[in-house]
């Protein structure tokens, strides 16, 4: 039986007559191939990474496994189309805390149409990618059994400043409530989550040797998508967190060019990770995320140091 994915925290999602993914019981993941070349340029990068035996083993547990393509009756009812069968990341795990960081500071390509390049210019210029090589693009995360699911609305996670996505890289390994204005985010979940010899540094540290060699593929507007399971680590068991890269629309081949701008990003967001790591306790700036219409104001970050209002 198929089902849209509550779990989704980015991209395209279904409705407003648009397909968006589906998941199954089994663990897998439908996406639905887009019209242009993007759903084909998708395919093609799956199709050919699954048999490239210049990609070592150990790097393949980064990709979501790919099962070929379906097709399938579209989310939205609208017709038959088809889909890519991936790996479901998120699948098996109670509570699951989603995070979608688009790497590299310039999310367009040369070959891309002038008026694309111009969207994606806009929107790296305005998000943190310029600036820092890397922008959250979407997140969920659990919060207790009182306050739920805390899934901000995406454009108030777009265009955040530097204080901003660093407090939302604490708030997604911290324990306390991720809504309340009097908390700082108390880290307390970051060593098990973020560190040790299978966490998410040790994951990007691996993906970034890899990185620092390849010239297969140049990943233009990938993102790493980081998951874990907050409930088991609540209750002090070991932490199911993984790393995997996903959305492929916009891969080139790399002509024995070294990635530099995935390879930027990923040491960038490498760098916010390790010093949370090793100083989590570093004062927060206090940030009110509030609509133009000064509704539904949300607050991402907290600390007892100033308070800034920002309306999107
Ligand atoms: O269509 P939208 O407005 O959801 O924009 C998509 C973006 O969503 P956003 O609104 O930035 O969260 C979306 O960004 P995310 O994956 O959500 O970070 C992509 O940039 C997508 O472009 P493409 O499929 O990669 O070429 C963008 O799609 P296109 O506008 O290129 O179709
Ligand atoms: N294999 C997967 N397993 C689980 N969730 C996924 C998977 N691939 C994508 N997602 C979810 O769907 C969102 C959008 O995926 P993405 O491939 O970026 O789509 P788009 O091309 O529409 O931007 C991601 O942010 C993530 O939440």
């Amino acid at each position: 039986m198929l089902k849209v994915p509550d779990h989704q925290v980015a991209g395209h999602q279904g409705g407003h007559g648009q397909p968006g993914p589906l998941i199954d019981d089994s663990g897998r993941f439908y996406k639905p191939l887009q019209d242009d070349d993007r759903g084909a340029i998708e395919a093609a990068f799956y199709t050919s990474f699954s048999s490239n035996t210049r990609v070592p083993d150990h790097i393949r547990r980064f990709f979501p496994v790919f099962h070929g393509t379906q097709l399938l009756d579209a989310s939205d009812g609208s017709s038959q189309r088809p889909h890519l069968v991936l790996e479901d990341v998120v699948s098996g795990r109670s509570h699951p805390s989603v995070m979608d960081v688009k790497i590299g500071s310039r999310t367009w390509y040369p070959e891309a149409s002038e008026d694309y390049i111009q969207r994606c210019f806009e929107k790296d210029r305005k998000s943190s990618s310029l600036r820092l090589g890397f922008r959250i693009s979407g997140l969920q995360l659990y919060g207790s059994e009182e306050s739920g699911l805390w899934k901000p609305e995406r454009k108030l996670v777009h265009n955040l400043s530097t204080d901003e996505v660093r407090v939302v890289l604490k708030k997604f390994v911290s324990s306390n409530s991720p809504t309340d204005p009097n908390l700082n985010p108390d880290c307390s979940l970051a060593s098990s989550v973020y560190g040790g010899s299978s966490g998410i540094l040790a994951q990007l540290l691996e993906l970034k040797s890899w990185f620092e060699d390849q010239t297969i593929y140049h990943l233009n507007s990938c993102s790493v998508l980081m998951v874990y399971g907050k409930k088991k680590v609540l209750k002090g068991g070991s932490s199911d967190a993984e790393v995997k890269l996903i959305d492929f629309a916009h891969v080139t081949e790399g002509n024995g060019i070294i990635d530099h701008n995935f390879l930027g990003g990923l040491c960038s967001l490498i760098k916010f990770i390790s010093e949370i790591l090793t100083s989590p306790d570093e004062c927060t700036t206090k940030v009110y995320l509030q609509n133009s219409d000064n509704k539904n104001e949300e607050i991402l970050a907290s600390s007892n140091e100033c308070t800034t209002k920002v309306c999107l």
